[in-house]
């Protein structure tokens, strides 16, 4: 029996991307079908090249053309993929796909060492990633990614000049401690530092962009705002620990973003120091802050649980030599973080299909 291009099209018409529940055909996602003979190639475009649902995805390509079309044949599958962006009013950042703010109701609850962990994963999966660091109250990404001593690169474009980006272990970074000593840092003043965010995110050269993470300080203040009003931002990530009182302040800043004039989507919450392991017992898991904190905040607020970070004496480590923990493919914290970073990527393009789906809707009634 043969068949054509047309016959395995409308065989991938039997297969649903997972998380946007539809067909992978009217979601663009299949390009360069093929047909010689026996031989059957095709390429598939995930949403993201840390997507979790990849393998899955292909046996259902490969059942469904063995189903519709025929049983004995060639099969080639290429999985790629095209990171996806929505943005209704793009103010600036041509280049950038998606802006996700991490903030945290208290300090000190890792939102630093959960930004640099994620960055460095969704970078070892392919995607091109950025940090911004605006944490004016302690900007921790020069140590973290062992660039104490960095600064950026200046060049003159048209006549403005721009800052280029330090780069270290795959991921762009700017960040306040690039611009001051450690010590003078604290005695920025917020419209200083709103002012140094604006020229991150409009006087610098990122160039292309999957992923540009932008580091908020601790609570709710002057700098979300400038940042809200200087970018389209994708969405928000809370970082919290169990405790109460982080808790509290965790549901402070996502109300935030949920406010009317904020209205930032929170792709998700990350629960870290979530329980305590001793790397030599990693089966027992002591939870000295209380437990589940992270779920019940996102299950209250109906947005997603991306993950939970135990306490380990590497992540603290890491972070002070200057090498994030997700950088050591032993460990069993890393693999936490890199599933934590598949889950926000999976979030974002959900997202952004909604919101394409939103305004899709919009148009329709304008009719
Ligand atoms: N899961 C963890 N296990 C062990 N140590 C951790 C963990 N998460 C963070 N730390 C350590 O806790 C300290 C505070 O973390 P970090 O600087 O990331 O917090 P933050 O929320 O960004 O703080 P800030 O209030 O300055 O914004 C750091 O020394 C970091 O290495």
């Amino acid at each position: 029996m043969s068949f054509t291009e047309k016959d395995v099209i409308n065989a991938l018409r039997h297969v649903d991307d997972p998380d946007l529940k539809k067909d992978l055909i009217t979601l663009n996602m299949v390009k360069d079908v093929k047909v010689e003979g026996k031989k059957v190639s095709f390429t598939v475009v995930l949403t993201t090249p840390a997507c979790p649902l990849k393998e899955r995805i292909r046996q259902d390509c490969e059942n469904a053309v063995k189903e519709h079309v025929a049983e004995d044949l060639e099969l080639d599958i290429n999985m790629t993929a095209t990171v996806t962006s929505y943005v209704a009013d793009k103010k600036s950042l041509s280049e950038v796909k998606n802006v996700i703010a991490i903030a945290s109701g208290k300090g000190g609850v890792g939102k630093s060492t959960v930004t640099a962990n994620l960055a460095v994963a969704l970078a070892q999966t392919g995607a091109k990633v950025g940090i911004i660091d605006a944490d004016i109250y302690g900007p921790s990404m020069p140590t973290m990614f062992n660039m104490e001593n960095a600064r950026p690169g200046v060049v003159e474009r048209e006549g403005k000049t721009m800052m280029i980006p330090v780069e270290q272990y795959g991921v762009k970074i700017l960040s306040i401690g690039f611009l001051t000593q450690p010590q003078d840092a604290v005695i920025w003043r917020g419209p200083m530092a709103s002012s140094a965010l604006r020229q991150f995110i409009t006087d610098t050269e990122w160039g292309e962009l999957d992923y540009l993470f932008v580091d908020l300080p601790p609570g709710t203040g002057d700098i979300h705002l400038s940042l809200v009003q200087n970018a389209s931002v994708t969405g928000a990530v809370i970082v919290t620990t169990p405790q109460k009182v982080a808790l509290a302040d965790a549901q402070r800043g996502l109300s935030m973003f949920q406010s009317q004039s904020v209205n930032v989507p929170v792709l998700g919450v990350v629960e870290n120091m979530a329980y305590f392991t001793p790397e030599e017992l990693p089966d027992n898991q002591y939870y000295i802050f209380g437990r589940d904190g992270g779920k019940l905040l996102s299950s209250r607020y109906e947005v997603p649980f991306l993950g939970e970070v135990p306490i380990v004496q590497g992540i603290r480590e890491g972070g002070d030599a200057g090498e994030p923990i997700v950088m050591d493919e032993n460990s069993p914290v890393s693999k936490a973080f890199a599933r934590i970073a598949e889950e926000l990527a999976r979030n974002v393009a959900i997202r952004n299909a909604a919101q394409s789906e939103t305004e899709r809707v919009e148009i329709k009634t304008w009719e």
